[in-house]
């Protein structure tokens, strides 16, 4: 099967530690996450940094968008991100404004699953508007309530929709090879490696195990 892409969530505050941790991942990763909490704090210089130091990383912003989808998620299309996310909760004109930003941009949206009460459905209707990612997605919050994504993702991965499914949600190297099986295209991963004693080294140890979990 294709190999998953591995995307990184850059989750901390400071802007220098940000840059310092993606370049110390940057070879084993295929996407830089600037983290809700992160882009929040740094606004979008840190987005145009990265993109300027990172020509060809796939750069994701994650917006969590709630309301007036195109004209937030525009300004960030235009700075460089590839992906921006949206909350499915946000209902369809939300996630329908963001998506026309994207296509203005030749860019891609992610819609976030989080706390939606019917994903398949979610799902089903934002890839009909154009969506490109669905994100399966446990929040910090829940996971800290023990918590995890992956009955969600196996639902909604066997929906069969024309779209790829990221996972996000305390993904370690323990649970690498279930995600892969599950059919996930996109597999984030924070914590595990940015709380690390290396993360440089945590990062090399989950680019092998998706290799691995593909071959
Ligand atoms: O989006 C997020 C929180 O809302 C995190 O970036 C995401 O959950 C990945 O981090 P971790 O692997 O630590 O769960």
């Amino acid at each position: 099967m294709a190999r998953p892409l591995i995307q990184m969530a850059l989750d901390s505050l400071d802007f220098d530690q940000t840059v310092a941790l993606a370049d110390q991942v940057a070879p084993y990763v295929d996407i830089f996450e600037i983290g809700t909490p992160c882009i929040k704090y740094n606004g979008i210089n840190l987005v145009k940094a990265l993109r300027e130091r990172y020509p060809d990383k796939l750069l994701l912003v994650d917006l969590k968008t709630m309301d007036a989808g195109e004209y937030e998620a525009g300004a960030f299309y235009a700075a460089g991100a590839d992906i921006c996310t949206v909350l499915g909760v946000s209902g369809l004109a939300t996630i329908g404004g963001v998506i026309k930003a994207a296509k203005k941009h030749a860019a891609e949206v992610q819609v976030d699953l989080i706390n939606v009460p019917n994903k398949a459905e979610c799902a089903r209707e934002s890839a009909k508007l154009g969506a490109q990612i669905m994100g399966v997605h446990t929040g910090l919050d829940a996971q800290a309530a023990g918590q995890t994504p992956f009955t969600d993702l196996n639902e909604v991965a066997s929906l069969g929709l024309n779209v790829r499914v990221s996972v996000a949600g305390g993904i370690k190297p323990a649970t690498i090879d279930q995600t892969v099986k599950a059919g996930a295209n996109i597999i984030v991963v924070g914590a595990a490696i940015y709380g690390a004693p290396s993360p440089a080294e945590a990062a090399r140890e989950i680019r092998e195990l998706v290799e691995a979990a593909a071959a």
